[in-house]
Parts: C-alpha cells; sequence; structure tokens
C-alpha cells in the first residue's frame, strides 16, 4: 500500500512516518512537506532506513515539496497533520482561521486530480474535516479526522489504572468535539464486558477529575514535553490498519453527519463508525443516555459555531 503525509516534518508526522515504515503491508510513504523542511525529511528518509534495515524490511519512501501534490494520487490514504503553530497571540479561532486557508488548499489541489482518502489530523481537527470534505468535493466515506479516538484512548488509560483492569479489557469511547466539550460515555464503557457502571468501585469513581484529566491530555503533554507525538501517531495507526486489513472496526472518528444520528445533521464530529477498505463504511446509530445526549448536542452547537467562521475562508 502506498501512503502520503502531508507535514511529515512535524512532530506528529514525523512519529507517524517511522511506525508506518514499519507496517508489513506499507510498501511506498510519500513524506511531504514545505520546500524549507525539505532537508529535514531528506534526513528523516535514510533514518527510517535505518531503522527498517534492523526489521528486514522493504520501504520505499520518497521525498516531495507540497507544491507538487499529484504524488499522493497512488495512495490510498493521504493524512494530513500539517499546520500552524498557535503562537501567543493568537486564539482558538485565529488558528482555525489559518488552518483552514492551509487545508483548503491541500483538498482542493488533491480533489480536483486524485483519488485517495483523507485522514485529518491538523486542529480543530473537526472543522478541519469538514473543510476537507468541501474543498476536495469527495464522498464523505474518503475524509475523516482523528479526533475523540485519541481522547478515548486517554480516557482508556484512566478507567484501566483507576479499576485496576487491564487495559484490554476496557472498552469506552468519547464522542463529539476533539476539545472542551467532548462527551465520554459511560453507558459505553465496560471492563471484560461488564458495565463499569455494574462494579463496586463505580459509586467512588472520581468522573469530574478523570474528564478533566482526559480534556487536558494534549495541553499537559505539550507543556511536559513540548508536543504530543506518540499517543495521536499510534492512534492513527490503528485506523490506517482499519483500512488496510479491512478490520470493519468501530472506530470513533470525525466523520459528516448527514442526520444519521437523532437527525443532526451538516457537521464533522466525532462518532462511532465502522471502518474498513473503503473507508467509513457506516455512522453506528448508537442510543445515548439523556446526559449524553444533552451534552453531545451541545458539542455539535460548538462545531458548529467554528465551522461558520471558518467555511467561507
Ligand atoms: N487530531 C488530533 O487528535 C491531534 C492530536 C495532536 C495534535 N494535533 C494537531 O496536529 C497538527 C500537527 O501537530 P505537530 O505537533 O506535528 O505540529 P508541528 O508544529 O511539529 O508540525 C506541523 C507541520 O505543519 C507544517 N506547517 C507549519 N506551518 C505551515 C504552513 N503555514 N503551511 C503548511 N505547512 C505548515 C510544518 O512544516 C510541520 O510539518 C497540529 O495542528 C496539532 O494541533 C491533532
Amino acid at each position: 500500500m502506498e501512503i502520503s503525509i502531508i507535514g511529515a516534518s512535524g512532530k506528529i508526522g514525523t512519529a507517524i512516518s517511522v511506525l508506518l515504515a514499519k507496517e508489513k503491508y506499507v510498501r511506498h510513504i510519500n513524506l511531504i512537506s514545505r520546500e524549507k523542511s525539505l532537508d529535514k525529511l531528506k534526513g528523516l528518509k535514510l533514518d527510517i532506513y535505518d531503522a527498517i534495515a534492523a526489521e528486514e524490511l522493504d520501504v520505499e519512501i520518497s521525498v516531495h515539496d507540497e507544491k507538487d501534490l499529484s504524488v499522493v494520487c497512488n495512495s490510498k490514504i493521504t493524512i494530513i497533520p500539517a499546520g500552524a503553530p498557535r503562537t501567543g497571540d493568537m486564539t482558538r479561532l485565529d488558528l482555525a482561521k489559518k488552518n483552514a486557508g492551509i487545508v483548503k488548499r491541500y483538498a482542493k489541489d488533491i480533489g480536483k486530480t486524485c483519488d485517495t482518502k483523507l485522514f485529518m489530523i491538523t486542529n480543530p481537527v473537526d472543522v478541519m474535516t469538514h473543510k476537507a470534505l468541501i474543498e476536495s468535493g469527495y464522498d464523505k466515506s474518503q475524509v475523516f479526522g482523528l479526533g475523540t479516538h485519541l481522547d478515548s484512548m486517554r480516557f482508556k488509560v484512566a478507567i484501566a489504572k483507576y479499576f485496576n483492569a487491564h487495559i484490554g479489557d476496557v472498552r469506552t469511547r468519547i464522542i463529539g468535539e476533539h476539545g472542551d466539550s467532548m462527551v465520554p460515555l459511560i453507558s459505553s464503557t465496560a471492563i471484560g464486558g461488564i458495565p463499569i457502571t455494574r462494579l463496586p468501585e463505580y459509586k467512588d469513581f472520581p468522573y469530574n477529575e478523570v474528564v478533566d484529566f482526559v480534556k487536558n491530555g494534549g495541553k499537559r503533554i505539550i507543556q511536559l514535553k513540548g508536543g504530543s507525538e506518540y499517543g495521536p501517531a499510534s492512534a492513527v495507526l490503528n485506523v490506517v490498519r482499519c483500512i488496510a486489513n479491512d478490520n470493519k472496526k468501530y472506530l470513533t472518528l470525525s466523520t459528516y453527519l448527514d442526520g444519521e444520528l437523532d437527525g443532526i445533521k451538516d457537521v464533522c464530529i466525532g462518532v462511532p463508525v465502522v471502518i474498513g477498505k473503503k473507508g467509513i463504511e457506516r455512522i453506528v446509530p448508537i442510543e445515548l443516555d439523556e446526559k449524553e445526549f444533552n451534552d453531545f448536542k451541545k458539542s455539535v452547537e460548538i462545531v458548529k459555531r467554528y465551522w461558520n467562521e471558518v467555511k467561507g475562508i
């Protein structure tokens, strides 16, 4: 399989490139960046060749300037973590506007000439997914964003630690915005198939504390080590594996809703989907409890507000 990464010179792009190069189904990776980052990508390519030599893997890696995006045309998936960093004087909305301009250019160029899937990482990811969908003109099954899948992984860690459970036994899910209005689904959280609400430890479960921990997960990692990379890159890998192996797993991705969940329309937001070789194969119409549903509706309104500010860019 051939895969492209636009913004490969950044922290997340680099981590994704290294992880993907070690996947047996990956034959060719296009590392794409702005001209000023091409030397970094040439170095990354050599470093990855050394890494895969140790594992006797044979992957072709090529380096490209973002000016010619026709290089992504043979890629099954094009992953986009390219985006401007937020500077001190910028609000979240300023950042959304700046990144919407970047995503618009990529999605438009690619949509005109190529048939690939666009996997958005750039924040605010729900809005960037919507932008990529509109500008590429692709079917909604082909454009999706990493958002609350990563948050769900963080929630899973916190649940495993609190209940002293094996991480592999924990099943949980966060839906909604990849941001402060995310909605953890306690109703979909179980350990070894047992809903956590039925476990004796649940009565003292520090819900607000745990949810705050998850919401601030990215911020905390940025403060401590300058950015999160292995967590997001591993979450990306989960999704790519599902597509490559046609796993049809239920993952939570940012996708365009057109009424599939309680009639909610015209927004890209994190919901459970079935992901396989055709991309988003189905949105799973889960039943939420009343609080979850109300919180989800609030989250939808917040993402829509952002979208309204950037859709004209
Ligand atoms: N969706 C998620 O779950 C998730 C998780 C973590 C981070 N992110 C987001 O992923 C993105 C990348 O994060 P990172 O830590 O790798 O950032 P980074 O700053 O290390 O890398 C950003 C990349 O974008 C490129 N870039 C910067 N400005 C650009 C511009 N004006 N035009 C084109 N390319 C430009 C850089 O050259 C680099 O390749 C950010 O938007 C971050 O907020 C998303």
